[in-house]
């Protein structure tokens, strides 16, 4: 049984004539928050079509629980959910009922899926929600929502592309905690992002910049004492 939650080896990708991902390789261990840390364009979004099988990489590897992707798809993917940057949800049925059909895309029945939608809401502060339309829900409430959804089939390792994008200051921070404490229960975190404040020094960090890693390893031991703002912005800062 593999150590890592998540291996990418040697992965390149590219639209055309542009090379969005260029042998990119990381290990993240079991139970770690990885920080995928990059600028706009950097290719994180990229790396998370990879990852969820949206687009192939034409070479490279990436394995899930030791699972490898491009041959054990479907139980690979079985341990993963997704949260994905553009929302996804279905505006005029009730929140209770998207997490329903998405449990039931799982293959898992109303009855057992039911106690999981309402513990789920419930560890979100989203409870009191559960019967409104999410129509009426503001962007925080969607964004933890979409989370619980990516939650409903106990996957092992929880991809999050950049989740915050448009939240106001403080229900970033507290979804970013809400996200660092799933490792407590095992899970395995990869969380794209541009800003440096989602990022704690215990976190694991994968530096992505013009489609390759510059840094990967324990935040406090690849940034030591620095300022990790000041750190990010003169290792991505073009010549
Ligand atoms: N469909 C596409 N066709 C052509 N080029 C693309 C396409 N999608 C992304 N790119 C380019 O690939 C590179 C990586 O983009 P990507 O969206 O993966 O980066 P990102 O780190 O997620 O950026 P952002 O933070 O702005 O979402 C960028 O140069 C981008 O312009």
């Amino acid at each position: 049984m593999s150590k890592y939650a998540l291996s990418v080896c040697d992965l390149s990708y590219a639209y055309a004539t542009k090379n969005a991902l260029k042998n990119v390789s990381f290990d993240i261990p079991k139970g770690n928050f990885c920080a995928l840390l990059g600028p706009n364009g950097a290719g994180k979004s990229t790396l998370f079509s990879v990852l969820t099988g949206l687009v192939q990489s034409p070479d490279g590897a990436v394995s899930v629980l030791g699972h490898d992707l491009a041959s054990f798809g479907r139980l690979a993917r079985r341990d993963i959910g997704v949260v994905f940057q553009q929302p996804t949800l279905d505006l005029d049925v009730s929140v209770t009922e998207n997490l329903l059909y998405f449990a039931a895309l799982h293959g898992i029945s109303r009855r057992r899926a039911k106690p999981r939608v309402m513990d789920a809401l419930d560890r979100l502060s989203m409870g009191e929600r559960a019967g409104e339309k999410v129509r009426n829900l503001n962007g925080g409430h969607r964004r933890r929502m979409e989370i619980a959804r990516a939650l409903i089939h106990e996957p092992s390792v929880l991809l999050l592309d950049e989740p915050t994008v448009g939240l106001d200051h403080e229900t970033r921070i507290s979804i970013t905690q809400y996200v660092h404490q799933l490792c407590d229960d095992g899970i395995t975190i990869l969380w794209a992002t541009h800003l440096v404040d989602e990022i704690k020094p215990t976190d694991h960090l994968v530096l992505l910049h013009h489609g390759q890693v510059l840094e990967t390893g324990r935040v406090s031991d690849v940034v030591g004492t620095k300022d990790l703002a000041r750190w990010f912005s003169d290792q991505t800062v073009d010549a």
